[in-house]
């Protein structure tokens, strides 16, 4: 079987876009590995699925791949370039589409200079949202925030937790570029008080609008960019009452933007989605 793919990516952050409303795409966990696997497959840190909607007042569905095979709630890169999918392929015609993910509903929105943003919904930041086990904890109230501690490397660290759908626990560091993303990031990804693994966020402060952020992203490893990263970074620092909305983010592969208004509203995600190439590949081979 042969199956048509777009490759794209949103600041670096590499997709796999798979329209399955006009191909049969049913895959195995296995399968999926192969598809990204930078040798043997096509490579990506994601593959996103273009499906028919099953919600009423939705124009899509869109089911993400991490490169590790596993299916998760969100990602806001990929929503991104989900957008400028189905409007290059002629799917919608539509500048606003609402798209319905296994975690809510989100609202991208094709902008005049070729940028996409995003409604990402509002973030939700009790533990059990993550879900992140809090037992027998001390939490540290900062600003609204409460930050845990988490034993890592053999060190104390205080993250935040936020969920943007899919979960991230975020630490800020004073020196984005020497933090140790790779040291450290598997363990976090891994750690037994995240019974469904996590994201892990290392956020260096510029100023009060801008920061430098490298996440370690479960499923995929560290990432060039990581959108919902993006997001409860940005509403992890207003919480914690060291940024002020909106907030410039410096990702080792590009821009992003966020906008957030406080508890309980949405988070606004804009950047760049772009399309790389196109190609069709014989699944019986991967
Ligand atoms: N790159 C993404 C996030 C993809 C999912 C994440 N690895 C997870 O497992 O939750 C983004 O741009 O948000």
């Amino acid at each position: 079987m042969k199956l048509r793919f777009t490759k794209m990516h949103g600041a670096g952050n590499d997709f796999i876009v798979i329209d399955a409303i006009h191909q049969d795409v049913s895959f195995s966990t296995e399968q999926w590995c192969r598809l990204a696997d930078r040798r043997f497959g096509i490579g990506a840190d994601q593959i996103l699925v273009v499906e028919r909607p099953t919600t009423e007042g939705c124009d899509f569905r869109y089911r993400i791949f991490n490169s590790d095979g596993s299916e998760v709630e969100q990602c806001g890169n990929g929503a991104r370039a989900f957008a400028r999918f189905v409007s290059d392929k002629g799917l919608s015609t539509e500048r606003s589409i609402r798209v319905e993910t296994m975690k809510g509903i989100i609202a991208p929105r094709l902008e005049e200079d070729g940028s996409v943003t995003v409604d990402m919904g509002a973030p939700r930041l009790e533990p059990g949202a993550l879900p992140f086990d809090s037992a027998g904890l001390d939490g540290l109230l900062e600003g609204t925030d409460t930050t845990w501690p988490l034993q890592v490397g053999g060190k104390t660290v205080f993250v935040s937790v936020v969920s943007m759908g899919n979960p991230h626990a975020v630490q800020v560091v004073s020196d984005v570029e020497s933090a140790p993303v790779e040291q450290t990031g598997p363990e976090i990804e891994a750690h037994p008080r995240f019974p469904k693994r996590v994201n892990a966020g290392y956020m260096q402060v510029v100023d009060r609008h801008h920061i430098c952020l490298r996440v370690y992203e479960r499923g995929a490893g560290e990432t060039l960019a990581c959108g919902t990263g993006a997001c409860a970074a940005v509403v992890a620092g207003i919480r914690r009452g060291l940024l002020d909305s909106p907030v410039r983010v410096s990702a080792q592969g590009g821009e992003l933007s966020i906008a957030w208004a406080g508890d309980g509203t949405p988070v606004y995600l804009s950047g760049p989605a772009v399309t790389v190439f196109e190609g069709e590949i014989e699944i019986g081979n991967t």
